[in-house]
């Protein structure tokens, strides 16, 4: 008997592994490992879906199998590689398989359940499942139902009053439109057109088209290129006729991008050398990672242009991944240019259906060349010649659920694979990557200059405590508005950065001193002007602003902070007449907002872009001479001992956006810790130094790349719960590390309330521990028993927030 090992998509512990089901005679061509199918599972028998994992001849389990009861894919949409990959990736994250099989897909392709009840015997008339009914006896049950009627459903389905059922709504669809095409010889029409009626002027047109051309083919759009009058209605009636026959073909939903025309550029010396040393590696297959550490403007991306177009001179295909906000329009629209019609783009911003498309391009061979954000890794790429991250040291390429992955391990792995090179490039890597190319586990090419003579731009730091500051606004120094206003004058750009980690607009009361705070989460609401409401940034918990305070009933409330919205209000007051765009959460929310911002920017429609990190990447405009950050120090006082590598890299990055051509730039930094390192070695654009004395401070501190980490959290509703299994779980585990290993904690998180849970953790830190994985899967497993309910447990496995 065939045999199938099905992965089925619950993902929990206790069914994270392979299930055998019985493949019927008339499915064995196609059960194939990585076709997804329709299983009944579980006591119930309801159809769940699954991926078919492996195929074997027996099964060991003893009784009756089930056999499959439908098959979904004709074809695998997870080949070997793919299926190999999620192994690695369960393990190396400590997360379940089909977690990772559906990660690998675009969410198209995920099963997407409804679960509707049934009832088998009337409700009483108050009963409170009769508010969900939508027919006469059934009803669908919301996803985000109250606790409390869920349990009254269950207790109704124990006592046989109603069932339960899972329903699969696929999300899967291929988007099909009509072609019209000539079915009839020349001299056919040409009687056709000799008989019609002369005031049947469409039809008249229409045959002498086909006249011209019998064969030929196209969707109405197509038609009425030619024909510009032509009504669809015609069409229809010539098919009728017997003139033409119609078929319905797929099409894929493509975004739209506005063309431009990027020529190649003549390498500098230093891209050459690069370039040489990259396709010498991709020429002869070797799985070599190179650590490009250029300078801002220096010309990065053209490398990687290149690097591409040789892996598909030689027949290969090539993997770029951008952080998210780098994907600009600028960006896409550079590489669509160099390879036309072979380049497919993923990022969020893309419907369901047009990522769905974009997938299949890649996965038949049509797309050779992928950009996309952290989830392209997963590209379904064949034959990959290179493997490109820019940007690498950027926090967005760790995902932050399960699975918890970082999009460079991911692509380090997939090299291995096709023995190929991988280039990660930054103007400030991270640590981790930096200290590897010191090792030589990298191969280090450098950048120092921009091409043709640009120069860096220079940077003054501007000591705030010391600063005239501008007449009652506090949040800008004479200095730095003086700037701004010297390029309106010129009609130049302006970019002004506020640094808004770790910080945020709340309100108080000046009289008794009390904050608005999120009644589910411990920490302070968030004052959105434009939609009059505070909102909680952790939860979805949104309130009116109050008139008066909560707490002492004084009118004397009002928002601390420096928000986007207020700095906008602020620069607005000071220049009238200049031409304002804002970035930040809110108004990139609504899909392509942010590209519209930057299009707008690009297209020189606004004077000044005022931004938070958002605006710090990828953003290469001529016209763009000045960059202030209004307030570098928030991100250096956050308690993470990656505080300052973050705060040198956003004010590198963001002081790199300013003379990128021929008007030279300017940068001023606003801050309050003129000394501190981060900010004046950002200041000088140094990272090499940067580098040296981070890695002293992490070497004396213990900190990653000399230590790995690992973050062990447990959450709770109540919190004296949560405490005592976080120290339960330190007791365990100490014994089973070894000494040298360190145990930091237990701690509640920055934040310990979320949503009503209480978050406790602790981190590990160690050097090698070879036993420690099996004890963190061990502990997985023990969580998952009965006592141990109401808990969750994340593994972190270097973790990027520790809050
Ligand atoms: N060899 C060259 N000759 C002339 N111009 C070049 C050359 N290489 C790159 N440029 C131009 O220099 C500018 C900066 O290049 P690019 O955007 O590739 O730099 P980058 O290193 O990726 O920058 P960043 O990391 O700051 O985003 C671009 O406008 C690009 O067209
Ligand atoms: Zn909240
Ligand atoms: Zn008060």
């Amino acid at each position: 008997m065939a045999v199938a090992q099905v992965i089925i998509d619950i993902p929990a512990q206790q069914t994270n592994r392979p299930f055998d089901y019985e493949i019927p005679e008339e499915l064995s061509d196609i059960a194939v490992p990585g076709v997804r199918v329709l299983v009944p599972f579980g006591r119930s028998g309801h159809l769940r879906q699954g991926f078919i994992w492996r195929t074997q001849d027996k099964s060991e389990f003893a009784g009756r199998l089930k056999p499959i009861a439908q098959i979904l894919d004709l074809d695998p949409v997870l080949n070997a590689e793919m299926l190999g990959l999620a192994s690695w990736l369960a393990e190396d994250t400590f997360s379940f398989l089909i977690s990772c099989l559906q990660t690998m897909l675009p969410s198209a392709l995920r099963a997407n359940y409804q679960r509707r009840f049934y009832l088998t015997a009337p409700l009483a008339e108050n009963d409170p499942v009769n508010q969900l009914l939508d027919h006469e006896a059934s009803g669908l049950i919301p996803d985000k139902i109250d606790s409390a009627l869920l349990a009254h459903l269950k207790r109704l389905e124990q006592s046989q009053q109603l069932r339960i059922e899972y329903q699969i709504k696929q999300k899967t669809k291929i988007k099909q439109e009509k072609q019209y095409s000539g079915c009839l010889q020349m001299t056919e029409y040409q009687d056709l057109f000799n008989q019609a009626r002369a005031n049947a002027v469409q039809q008249r047109q229409l045959l002498q088209l086909l006249v011209a051309e019998p064969s030929f083919a196209g969707n109405v759009k197509t038609w009425q290129a030619q024909l510009p009058e032509l009504k669809s209605s015609t069409l229809t009636q010539a098919v009728q006729k017997g003139w033409l026959k119609e078929a319905l073909v797929e099409v894929y939903r493509q975004p739209e991008v506005e063309s431009v025309t990027t020529t190649k550029q003549q390498l500098t010396d230093e891209q050459q050398a690069a370039y040489e040393a990259i396709i010498a590696a991709i020429s002869d297959a070797q799985n070599q990672t190179f650590l490009l550490e250029g300078v801002t403007g220096s010309g990065k991306t053209e490398v990687y242009l290149d690097a591409i177009a040789y892996a598909r001179q030689q027949g290969k295909t090539a993997l770029m991944l951008v952080p998210e906000i780098s994907l600009t329009p600028q960006m896409v629209e550079r590489v669509q240019s160099r390879f036309p019609h072979e380049v497919a783009v993923l990022h969020s911003g893309l419907s369901i259906g047009e990522r769905y498309d974009e997938w299949r391009r890649i996965e038949r061979g049509e797309a050779q060349v992928v950009v996309g954000a952290r989830s392209a890794a997963f590209a379904p790429l064949k034959n990959i010649g290179v493997l490109i991250m820019d940007e690498e040291h950027e926090g967005s390429y760790k995902q932050d659920d399960m699975p918890r992955y970082h999009a460079r391990d991911v692509i380090l792995k997939r090299a291995e694979t096709y023995h190929c090179p991988v280039i990660l490039g930054s103007a400030t890597p991270s640590l981790e990557s930096r200290a590897r190319a010191q090792k030589g586990r990298y191969q280090l090419l450098k950048l120092t200059k921009r091409p043709n003579q640009i120069q860096m731009p220079t940077v003054n730091v501007v000591d705030m405590r010391q600063a005239e500051k501008v007449a009652g606004k506090s949040d800008f120094s004479l200095q730095l508005i003086t700037e701004v206003k010297k390029r309106l004058e010129r009609h130049e750009q302006s970019v002004l950065l506020l640094n808004r980690r770790g910080y945020a607009n709340f309100i108080m009361c000046r009289d008794c001193g009390h904050v608005i705070k999120c009644p589910n989460c411990d920490i302070s609401l968030t004052l959105h002007r434009d939609i009059q409401a505070l909102k909680c940034h952790y939860c979805d918990h949104q309130e009116p602003i109050p008139a008066t305070c909560p707490a002492c009933h004084s009118s004397k409330i009002r928002d601390y902070g420096v928000g986007t919205q207020k700095i906008e209000q602020q620069l607005q007051e000071l220049f009238p007449e200049a031409r304002l765009l804002r970035m930040d959460v809110d108004t990139t929310s609504r899909k392509g907002g942010h590209q519209r911002i930057i299009r707008q920017f690009g297209r020189h429609e606004a004077d000044i872009l005022l931004g938070t990190q958002m605006i710090a990447k990828g953003l290469d405009f001529p016209e763009v001479t000045l960059v202030g950050v209004i307030n570098a120090d928030t991100s250096l006082s956050l308690p993470d001992f990656r505080a300052s590598e973050r705060t040198f890299q956003l004010l590198t990055q963001v002081s790199g956006r300013a003379g990128r051509a021929a008007k030279s730039g300017q940068v001023f930094i606003q801050t309050y810790n003129p000394d501190n390192y981060a900010i004046q070695l950002a200041a000088k654009q140094d990272y090499e130094t940067f580098y040296q004395t981070e890695m002293r401070l992490r070497h004396q501190g213990g900190y990653p790349p000399y230590f790995y980490t690992v973050l062990i959290s447990v959450n709770h509703a109540q919190e004296d719960q949560a405490v005592k299994k976080v120290y339960q779980i330190q007791r365990w585990l100490q014994p089973k590390l070894s000494p040298q290993a360190i145990v930091l904690g237990p701690t509640p998180r920055m934040i310990t309330r979320v949503n009503n849970q209480y978050y406790y953790q602790l981190i590990i830190k160690y050097k090698n521990e070879p036993r420690l994985l099996i004890a963190l899967q061990t502990l997985i497993m023990n969580m998952q028993g009965k006592n141990n309910r109401g808990f969750q447990l994340r593994i972190d496995r270097e973790p990027l927030q520790f809050m």
